[in-house]
């Protein structure tokens, strides 16, 4: 696959896809840590979003917490705006599984029950073992079991393939 990634590019797309989803004054974004708040950031100041900006650390929600145990950073989630009623958007780097999504909204529900959460991505990159797909994505690819897409930032952001298991 291609990976001259260009972020600056795929953010831009993200946010001209995000602008007929919201309203300015009313929806509220929170990014899931660490890569879904550095995008978060960009796109919650280029949509001009009115409700400050949430972030959320999924690490002690994860339903896989008592295999990997505790993070070595991990941070207190912040959700600065009221959560019961109102239309959401949730920002992640990367959807695989679909179990950071799945433990980031348990944790939203904990502030209070939205009315809506809508999910937006950078990379789609196939693989979902949980019923979440993304309103929007930047890129949808296909990658294989091996191939790991990763964001590295937060300045400048960078999208990367690596290759950490067996080869197809
Ligand atoms: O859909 P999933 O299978 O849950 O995978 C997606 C998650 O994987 C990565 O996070 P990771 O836990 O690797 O931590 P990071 O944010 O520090 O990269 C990425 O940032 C997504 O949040
Ligand atoms: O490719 C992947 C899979 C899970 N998490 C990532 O950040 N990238």
């Amino acid at each position: 696959m291609t990976t001259d990634w260009d972020v600056t590019a795929l953010l831009e797309g993200m946010a001209r896809d995000l602008r007929p989803l919201i309203d300015p004054e009313q929806t509220a974004m929170i990014g899931i840590f660490t890569g879904g708040v550095w995008l978060a950031r960009t796109l919650h100041a280029a949509l001009g979003l009115q409700q400050p900006l949430g972030q959320v650390d999924i690490s002690f929600y994860r339903d896989d917490f008592s295999q990997i145990g505790l993070h070595p950073q991990v941070r207190a989630s912040d959700i600065p705006f009221d959560v019961e009623g109102r239309d959401l958007i949730l920002i992640d780097d990367v959807l695989y599984t679909g179990r950071t999504v799945r433990a980031a909204m348990n944790e939203i529900f904990d502030y209070g029950r939205p009315a809506r959460i809508r999910l937006a991505v950078l990379v789609d990159r196939g693989g979902h073992e949980l019923p979440v797909t993304a309103d929007v994505a930047a890129l949808r690819l296909n990658a294989t079991a091996g191939e790991h897409i990763k964001l590295r930032g937060p300045d400048p952001l960078r999208l990367e393939l690596e290759q950490r298991g067996p080869q197809p």
